[in-house]
C-alpha cells in the first residue's frame, strides 16, 4: 500500500499518531483515493477531529471536492460530526478572509448589460438561457418584502435589482411612503415602464448601476438587495454603504444565493457575510425557510446553470446591532463571539428542516 492510500486507511481510523507520522514522511495530504476521497474528507466523515485538525495544519484543501459535489464539511454536517464540523468551518472562514478577497472574482457585470434579456411567464434568462430571476423564488421575496417594509405605511423602501419584479409587487401591498428601485439593465427598465411601473405614484425608478446612483440615493426605514452577475466583493462593497444608507432601526436583507450549489460553503459564506456585518455594526439573523417543494426538477428545464440546489434558504434580516441591544455598547469582539456562537447553531439548522 503507498504512503497516501495509507493515509486515507489511517484518517478512517482516526489513528492521529500515525497521520502525523506518514504526513512527517513525505504522503501527500491533497491525494484523492480510487473512491474520490482526500484523507481530510474521511477523517471528517468518521468525526476524526483532531486528524482533522492535523491535515488542515498540513495543507488539506478544505474545499475539495468529491465527486459527488460535497467537500470534507458536507461529510462531517450529513454525519453530526459537530467538532469536525467547526474545525472545517473555521478553515474555510478564515482562508476566505484572507485569500477569498485575492482569489474570488473582481469582474464587474457589464457583459450581462450588454446582452438581451428574455422574459416568459415565470422566469428571466439572460442570453446564455442562464436564469436572471424565476417564479420559484417569489414566495422569497415576499419575505424578503415583509422584513424591510416592518416599518409600515410610512416606510421609505430602496430595492436594487428589478428583475420580474416580485419582490416589488410584494413590497406594494404594504404601501410603503416611498419606493425606489434601481435598475441597471436597458431590456428590465423597458419592461418596468411597460408594466407600469413608472406610473405608480410612491414609486421612483432609478436607472443605472447602484455603483453609478449612489449619489442620487437617500437614506431608507428598509433596503433590499438582489443583483445579478455580480460578485460577492460587489455585494461587499454595498454592505459598505449600509451606514448611509439604512436609516437607524431599519431593516436590510439580500437574496441570499451565496454558494447555492454546496450546503456547507454555503455555510461558510453565511457566516462570512454575518461576520462582515458585524464588522460593520449589523446583526444578522437567519430565518431557515424550506423551499424544496418549490424546486421541483422541471422547474431547471431550459435552464443552463442550476443556481440554487439547497432544500432549505436561509432568509437574512440585517439589523444595526445598538438597536437590537440599544443599552450595550458592543465592541467588534462582541460581534466575533456573536458570530461565532451562531457556528455552533449550524449543524441543527440543516437537520431540523
Ligand atoms: C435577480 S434579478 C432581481 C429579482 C427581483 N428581486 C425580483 O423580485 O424579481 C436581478 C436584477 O438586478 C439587475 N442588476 C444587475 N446588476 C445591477 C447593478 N449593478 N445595479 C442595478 N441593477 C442591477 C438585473 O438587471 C436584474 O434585473
Amino acid at each position: 500500500m503507498g504512503a497516501e492510500e495509507e493515509l486515507c486507511k489511517t484518517a478512517v481510523e482516526g489513528d492521529y499518531i500515525r497521520v502525523k507520522e506518514l504526513i512527517d514522511g513525505g504522503a501527500d495530504v491533497t491525494y484523492f483515493d480510487s473512491d474520490g476521497f482526500t484523507p481530510l474528507m474521511h477523517a471528517a466523515k468518521h468525526g476524526h477531529s483532531q486528524v482533522v485538525q492535523c491535515l488542515l495544519d498540513f495543507g488539506a484543501p478544505w474545499n475539495a471536492l468529491h465527486p459527488s459535489g460535497l467537500s470534507a464539511g458536507d461529510f462531517a454536517m450529513e454525519a453530526g460530526h459537530q467538532d469536525a464540523f467547526d474545525l472545517l468551518l473555521n478553515a474555510g472562514m478564515r482562508a476566505e478572509l484572507v485569500l477569498g478577497k485575492i482569489t474570488r472574482s473582481q469582474n464587474s457585470n457589464t457583459e450581462y448589460l450588454e446582452q438581451r434579456v428574455l422574459y416568459s411567464e415565470d422566469k428571466l434568462l439572460d442570453e446564455e438561457n442562464k436564469g436572471v430571476m424565476m417564479a420559484w423564488e417569489k414566495p422569497l421575496m415576499e419575505a424578503h418584502a415583509r422584513a424591510v417594509c416592518s416599518g409600515g405605511e410610512s416606510g421609505h423602501i430602496l430595492n436594487v435589482g428589478f428583475g420580474m419584479g416580485l419582490v416589488n409587487e410584494a413590497i406594494q401591498k404594504y404601501k410603503p411612503a416611498s419606493h425606489t428601485i434601481i435598475e441597471a439593465h436597458p431590456d428590465v427598465y423597458a419592461r418596468m415602464h411597460a408594466t407600469g411601473w413608472g406610473d405608480k405614484p410612491n414609486v421612483k425608478i432609478i436607472f443605472g448601476r447602484w455603483q453609478d446612483v449612489l449619489p442620487q440615493l437617500e437614506s431608507y426605514d428598509g433596503v433590499f438587495f438582489d443583483t445579478y452577475g455580480e460578485y460577492y466583493e460587489d455585494m461587499k462593497e454595498f454592505h459598505e454603504y449600509l451606514p448611509k444608507l439604512l436609516k437607524p432601526g431599519g431593516i436590510y436583507s439580500f437574496f441570499n444565493g451565496l454558494c447555492g450549489d454546496n450546503a456547507f460553503f454555503h455555510v461558510v459564506y453565511c457566516q462570512l457575510v454575518a461576520l462582515e456585518l458585524a464588522h460593520l455594526g449589523y446583526t444578522t439573523q437567519f430565518i431557515p425557510l424550506p423551499v424544496k417543494d418549490c424546486l421541483e426538477e422541471n422547474v431547471w428545464e431550459g435552464i443552463k446553470q442550476k443556481y440554487w440546489q439547497l432544500d432549505t434558504y436561509y432568509f437574512l434580516s440585517v439589523k444595526h446591532l445598538l438597536k437590537i441591544i440599544p443599552d450595550d455598547l458592543i465592541c467588534i469582539s462582541d460581534c466575533l463571539s456573536f458570530c461565532s456562537h451562531s457556528l455552533s447553531k449550524i449543524i441543527g439548522y440543516y437537520y431540523s428542516f
